[in-house]
C-alpha cells in the first residue's frame, strides 16, 4: 500500500499534470509507478470471473448475496438504463476530453470543491502521477460546463442531468436488493436504510479519461482504492481496463482480476460505507485501472451514499451477541474527510475501540 509521498502531487500546479495533453512517446518519470506488479494479473476465466448478474433474474437475491459475500464486485444486465443514453453520455465525455488543455483548466476544481477539472482526491497519497483525467460532477454541472463551452454547454448539462436520475433509480433499487440479500425484511429496511427514496441519495458522477499510453506497464490509470460510497455503478467503454483484487484462497494467491467490458452492463462494487453498514459482512473492494497502449478508455463512476447529514452505522438486525457493532457511525462527508487524511486506513479507524482520528 502506498506511503505518503515526499512531494504530493496535489502541490504540483494542475497546468503540469499532463504536458501535452498525453502525446509523449514513452512514459515520464513523473508518470513511472513501482509495485504495479505486486500480485499476478489473471485472465477472466473459469472461477475468476467476475459475476454476471440479470436484475431480472427470479433468483436475483440469492445471487446478489453470493457476489457481494464472495466478491464485493458483479455486472449487471436487465437494468433498463437505455443503451443511446450511454452512447449520448460517451460523446460528451469525449467532446469533454478533447478540449484543449487551458479550456479544461478554466473548469478546474477550486481548492477544497468536489467538483470540475482535475486529480482524484487519491492523487494527494501519491508521489507519481496517474494516466488519465478526471472530472467529477456533484450537484449541478451547469457552473462548470459553462467554463467548458459558454455558448454551447446545453447538451452537455443535458445529458449528465439524465444520467444522474436514472442512475440514481437504478442505485437505489440496488441498495434495497443488497439490504434485502442480507437477510432483512423489507420492514427492516424501512427502518433501517438511510436512504427512503432515489430523491433523498446523495450521490457523484466521476468521468474518467484513460489516452492510449505507450508504455502501459509502467504506469496506472487510476492507483488501488476502495470507494467511499455505498455502491459505485461503472460504466465503461468498449476498452478493457478496470481489475479487482481476489483475495488468496483455495483457487490461487492473492490476484488481479480483469473486469471485461460486456456491452450494455454497469458493474457494481460495494463500497467502504456498506461494508460499514453490513457490519463487514459485505466487504468493500479494492480495485484499479490500467491503461492500453492503443485505444482510449473512457469510464464513467457514479457513486451512490446516505444523504450528507446522516449517519451510517451497522445495522442493528445485523449485529448480536457473537458479532457486535464493529463499527462507529458516521456521515458520508465525515468519512470522505477521513479518507483524505488517512486513505486506505479510514476504515479501520472506524472500528470502535481503535479511534484513531
Ligand atoms: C463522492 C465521491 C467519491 C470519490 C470522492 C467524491 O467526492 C468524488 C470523486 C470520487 C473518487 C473517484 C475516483 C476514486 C476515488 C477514491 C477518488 O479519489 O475520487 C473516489 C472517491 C471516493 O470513493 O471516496
Ligand atoms: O475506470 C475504472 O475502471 C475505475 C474507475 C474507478 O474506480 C472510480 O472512478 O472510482
Ligand atoms: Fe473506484
Amino acid at each position: 500500500m502506498p506511503s505518503l509521498p515526499e512531494k504530493p502531487v496535489s502541490n504540483v500546479p494542475l497546468q503540469l499534470h499532463q504536458p501535452k495533453n498525453f502525446r509523449f512517446d514513452s512514459v515520464p518519470e513523473s508518470h513511472a509507478w513501482l509495485d504495479l506488479h505486486d500480485h499476478p494479473t489473471v485472465d477472466p476465466t473459469g472461477p475468476d470471473t467476475v459475476p454476471l448478474i440479470d436484475l431480472t433474474d427470479p433468483k436475483l437475491t440469492a445471487k446478489i448475496s453470493k457476489a457481494c459475500e464472495e466478491w464485493g464486485v458483479f455486472q449487471i444486465t436487465g437494468h433498463c438504463i437505455q443503451p443511446d443514453l450511454l452512447t449520448r453520455l460517451e460523446a460528451q465525455i469525449h467532446r469533454l476530453f478533447a478540449l484543449p488543455a487551458d479550456r479544461k483548466l478554466k473548469a478546474a476544481k477550486s481548492p477544497g470543491d468536489v467538483s470540475g477539472y482535475g486529480l482524484v482526491p487519491i492523487s494527494s497519497f501519491f508521489s507519481k502521477l496517474m494516466w488519465s483525467e478526471g472530472f467529477t460532477i456533484s450537484g449541478s454541472p451547469l457552473h462548470h460546463a459553462q467554463k467548458l463551452w459558454p455558448d454551447d454547454y446545453s447538451s452537455f448539462c443535458e445529458v449528465v442531468e439524465e444520467f444522474d436520475n436514472v442512475m440514481r433509480q437504478l442505485g437505489n433499487k440496488l441498495l434495497h436488493v443488497i439490504l434485502f440479500s442480507l437477510g432483512l425484511s423489507k420492514e427492516d429496511i424501512i427502518r433501517a436504510c438511510p436512504v427512503r427514496d432515489w430523491h433523498d441519495m446523495s450521490a457523484a458522477v466521476q468521468l474518467n479519461s484513460y489516452p492510449p499510453c505507450p508504455d502501459p506497464e509502467r504506469t496506472i490509470g487510476l492507483a488501488a482504492h476502495t470507494d467511499s460510497s455505498f455502491l459505485t455503478l461503472l460504466y465503461q467503454n468498449s476498452v478493457s481496463g478496470l481489475q479487482v483484487l481476489r483475495p488468496k484462497d483455495h483457487t490461487g494467491p492473492m490476484r488481479w482480476v480483469t473486469v471485461p467490458p460486456v456491452p450494455n452492463t454497469f458493474t457494481v462494487n460495494i463500497g467502504d460505507l456498506m461494508h460499514v453498514l453490513s457490519n463487514g459482512r459485505f466487504r468493500s473492494v479494492m480495485h484499479r485501472a490500467m491503461v492500453n497502449p492503443a485505444k482510449h478508455r473512457i469510464s464513467v463512476g457514479f457513486f451512490c451514499g446516505p444523504p450528507m447529514d446522516v449517519k451510517v452505522g451497522p445495522i442493528n438486525k445485523l449485529t448480536g451477541p457473537e458479532r457486535g457493532p464493529v463499527y462507529r457511525p458516521v456521515t458520508w462527508q465525515e468519512y470522505q474527510r477521513l479518507r483524505r487524511k488517512l486513505f486506505d486506513k479510514a476504515l479501520d479507524a472506524l472500528k470502535i475501540g481503535e479511534e484513531i482520528a
